[in-house]
């Protein structure tokens, strides 16, 4: 269909992308052709299957691995016309823990992933934007790139580095009609939060401190834990964020810059920008930890316990 915009989006395998990608190709108006792309196609079948009929009509599967100029030109060389109207840099991924157990390589990996990984997609699908004077590069970033959290001090740095990136490039752009918008998530229910929470919990620290281990274990991993219980987000309603005039950023021809997905997270980046030395968040997040960890607690029972009771009371209550 003529009209229809392609979109492309990176790390389709399973959570945000995956639900941005079924969104958008479920689109009642058929407004978009969706290329979404996964590293390895042996991990289709979860998006496949949440696709349904939309499969091989509105949306079609491509290989492309962020960290790989080869495999990202041959992905785009792929499309009629080196053709993309929105481009989606999703792709990404977490590391959490002291630093002094995480070898250099493994940073380098997220830098690889979450920094050069949008920059190399961006280096290869902008040309054609500013040529057409049109297109929209979105990207996924994260609270955790406008606010770092302890133990996240290298996944965070990736995603300051982006933001960082893109005020500039967006200003570039608006000469050449191109829209730059950012996705900026709290914690979302997804593999992601398996990865850096769940499965960490277990693991050995070799090279810490015993103070630090124990300060990572027991004092920010039940914080975070709670943080996804109390706060977490399901994947759908990152897809679904509204910008400008009740647009879906993806739908909007003039989002707003950064897009805050959880309301929660204002107070957190309004008490970054109230104090220009920055000295009030570090303060802040040290006692947000210790002190208010064990009030998390109590208030994420607290509401485990009333929404029982709500759902109880609806159950033998219909009306
Ligand atoms: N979940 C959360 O709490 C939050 C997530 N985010 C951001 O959202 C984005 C999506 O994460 P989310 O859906 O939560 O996590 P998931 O782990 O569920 O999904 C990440 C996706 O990225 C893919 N990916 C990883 N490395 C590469 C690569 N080199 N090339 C191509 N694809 C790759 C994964 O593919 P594969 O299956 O092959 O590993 C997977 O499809 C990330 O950028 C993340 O930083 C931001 C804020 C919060
Ligand atoms: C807010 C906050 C915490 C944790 C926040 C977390 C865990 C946020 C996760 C965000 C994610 C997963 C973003 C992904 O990109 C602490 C440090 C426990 C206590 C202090 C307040």
């Amino acid at each position: 269909i003529p009209e229809q915009k392609v979109v492309l989006i990176t790390g389709c395998s399973s959570g945000i992308g995956l639900r941005m990608a079924v969104m958008l190709a479920k689109d009642e108006r058929k407004r978009y052709h969706v290329i979404a792309t996964m590293r390895d196609l042996k991990r289709k079948d979860k998006l496949v299957q949440a696709a349904g009929d939309a499969y091989g009509k509105t949306l079609s599967l491509a290989v492309l691995d962020v960290c790989s100029d080869e495999s990202v030109k041959q992905c785009i060389d792929g499309i009629k016309d080196r053709h993309v109207d929105v481009l989606i840099n999703n792709a990404g991924i977490g590391l959490v823990g002291p630093i002094e157990s995480i070898p250099i390589e493994e940073m380098k990996k997220v830098f690889e992933t979450n920094f050069f990984g949008v920059i190399r997609m961006i280096k290869e699908v902008m040309p054609g934007m500013k040529k057409r004077r049109g297109g929209h590069i979105i990207v996924v970033s994260s609270v955790m790139g406008l606010q770092a959290v302890v133990f996240n001090e290298i996944y965070s740095a990736s995603k300051f580095a982006m933001e960082g990136f893109c005020e500039g490039l967006a200003v570039q752009l608006i000469a050449f009609n191109v829209i730059v918008s950012m996705i900026e998530p709290g914690p979302v229910h997804t593999e992601f939060e398996l990865k850096t929470i769940r499965d960490v919990r277990e693991k050995e620290y070799p090279g810490a401190d015993p103070d630090t281990i124990n300060y990572f274990k027991n004092v920010y991993l039940p914080g975070a834990v709670n943080i996804f219980e109390a706060f977490g987000q399901k994947p759908d309603d990152i897809a679904k964020v509204r910008s400008r005039a009740d647009f879906k950023v993806v739908e909007s021809s003039s989002p707003r810059f950064r897009n805050l997905t959880n309301p929660m997270y204002t107070p957190i980046i309004a008490l970054k920008y109230a104090d220009e030395t920055g000295t009030l968040s570090v303060h802040a997040f040290y006692h947000m930890l210790f002190n208010m960890g064990p009030l998390m607690q109590v208030c994420v029972t607290a509401m485990k316990f009333l929404s029982c009771g709500f759902l109880r009371r609806r159950t033998i209550s219909p009306d």
